[in-house]
């Protein structure tokens, strides 16, 4: 009589190795066919050499260094088609949740791995050796991990070590294999935005970005070096003048612009890009982002591909506060209960009298919604939380405000992959993780905020039909200009308003790039 096969029961108890098991192959290999046709030279060498490595089951790190839009996802797409076509399992997660919702059931790094929120150089992540999870990453034979330079490198090295803990290997020659013997290909671009370190100085930026990690000696960095967005569905007679705008951006990214500089650089934006010589620029701007947008703000579709990004939070709070007055309809005001957490009232250390009510609903931080939420039906919003990760609904997610309830609001998903889906939201309790707060505090409120307008560092990973950057403020950290101007899909798509010191519209800018992140690559 045979035995039975206990790994597979094992296997087919575990819910997460079901679930990536469950993709439909007859699907995926015609996806895989259609993809595998369109991969470019460079795409294909990348292709071959990351699945020779999956075959070969020695590991492997990989890098794909590629700047925005040279179709970085699109190979994810084409490797996890091939490898799940042959019920092989691929780990997609990105490091930001808008990322995560472009790769094929992808997740955010953290929710995936359970890395823990106060990263530390010895951090590990919350994986048992016995435990669900880590049977799903024994089984695993790709993670793609995208966006990896947003990340600090105490992430990625916590998961080498989670890895080496639950799947102990030496290779043949007896040196040390990273991520428990696993292959994992990172992808991104050190060009766009590096991790946030509250108030750190260059140096520090650099030195928590993964290219300065102990891994990095050992990954192998794959080039990608055509402009995929800027091409596709382009005219040959725009050739030229596409190779000439990738060309800009590339130097712009580099930090080449602006005559020799230590990295912080005034440079000259073009003037066909330019929003000058106006009675009312920012009305100029907002109308080329969203033109007749009395006639179409209630179509879903209309506020898709379109963005007016800037540099700090206090400028998108203007954009926002001008766009809903102007959207019809009336406005409801949600107020947020915020209160100190249990852990801070030990009376002999902490005076939670200090930290009044007022005090606590006076303080506007990134990442948390505000205290007085002001919100319109139709209103584009952004989600500020991992929600519903499955549903397409996560940091970054952008919805179409469908009715204000008292208690709840309803919602249509109009960005990333699950658009069209309705869902409702809550009001959670939500604590700021910025470090600039010496002390922890909850806001309970809707996880969400207005996105007529959005930070720069919330548009990284989009692809946008319709860019209107207003820069009131100049950009203040590396990568941020590149990122702005990087998602359009045209440059006919791109305008950009600058206002000087005096409030005055100018055609000079800043452009900050930390030069010492390239030197490893
Ligand atoms: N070989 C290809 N054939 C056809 N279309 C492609 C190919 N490679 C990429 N594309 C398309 O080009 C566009 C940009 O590609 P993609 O989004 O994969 O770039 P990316 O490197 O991930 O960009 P970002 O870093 O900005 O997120 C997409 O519309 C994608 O479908």
């Amino acid at each position: 009589m045979p035995f039975p096969d206990f790994d597979a029961a094992e296997s087919a108890n575990n819910v997460l190795i079901s679930e990536e098991r469950s993709y439909d192959k007859d699907n995926l290999i015609v996806e895989f066919q259609q993809h595998f046709v369109k991969l470019t030279d460079e795409q294909r060498s990348i292709f071959n050499e990351i699945i020779s490595a999956v075959e070969a089951g020695n590991g492997g790190v990989f890098f794909v260094y590629g700047y925005g839009g040279t179709g970085k996802t699109f190979l994810w797409n084409t490797l996890s088609a091939a490898i799940r076509s042959k019920g092989q399992i691929v780990l997609n997660v990105a490091s930001s949740g808008i990322a995560s919702l472009l790769l094929p059931g992808g997740r955010t790094a953290h929710s995936r791995f359970r890395i823990p929120l106060n990263i530390t150089e010895d951090s590990i992540c919350s994986i048992k050796a016995n435990s669900d999870a880590a049977n799903l990453l024994r089984e695993t034979s790709l993670i793609i991990w995208d966006e990896a330079p947003l990340m600090n490198k105490y992430c990625f090295q916590a998961l080498d070590r989670t890895l080496n803990d639950i799947l102990p290997t030496q290779s043949a020659s007896g040196s040390k294999s990273y991520f428990g013997g696993k292959v994992v290909v990172f992808g991104g671009d050190f060009r766009q935005c590096l991790p946030v370190i509250q108030g750190g100085t260059p140096e520090e930026i650099v030195s928590s970005s993964l290219s300065s990690s102990t891994i990095w000696d050992d990954c192998k960095v794959l080039k990608l070096t055509k402009n995929m967005r800027l091409t596709q569905g382009s005219l040959p007679s725009d050739a030229e003048s596409i190779r000439e705008f990738s060309e800009w951006l590339l130097q712009l990214g580099e930090g080449r612009l602006g005559g020799p500089n230590d990295g912080r650089a005034v440079i000259t934006i073009p003037d066909d890009i330019l929003i000058q010589d106006s009675a009312d620029p920012l009305q100029d701007l907002i109308d080329f982002a969203y033109p007749s947008i009395l006639q179409n703000f209630n179509d879903p579709t209309y506020w898709k591909e379109r963005a007016v990004p800037a540099p700090t939070n206090e400028v998108v709070h203007d954009i926002n506060d001008r766009l809903l007055s102007i959207i019809p309809g009336e406005e409801k005001e949600y107020f947020s209960s915020d209160s100190l957490c249990q852990t801070e009232r030990v009376e002999d250390v902490f005076n939670p009298n200090m930290y009044s009510p007022d005090f606590l609903n006076g303080l506007e931080l990134s990442g948390l919604p505000p205290h007085r939420l002001v919100l319109k039906v139709g209103a584009p919003v952004i989600l500020l939380r991992n929600f519903d990760q499955k549903n397409g609904l996560c940091n970054g997610t952008r919805l179409q405000i469908v009715s204000l309830g008292k208690h709840v609001i309803e919602a249509e998903v109009i960005s990333g992959s699950n658009i069209g889906f309705r869902t409702f939201l809550p009001r959670l309790s939500i604590s700021p993780t910025d470090k600039s707060i010496p002390f922890k505090f909850q806001r309970r409120q809707f996880p969400i905020s207005l996105c007529f307008g959005m930070t720069i560092n919330k548009s990284q990973g989009q692809s946008l039909s319709k860019v209107a950057l207003y820069l009131k403020n100049p950009c203040f950290s590396h990568g941020q200009l590149y990122v702005a101007l990087s998602r359009v899909k045209s440059r006919s798509g791109l305008k950009v308003l600058i206002l000087d010191e005096d409030g005055k519209v100018t055609n000079k800018t800043v452009n900050v790039v930390f030069k010492s992140v390239f030197s490893n690559l």
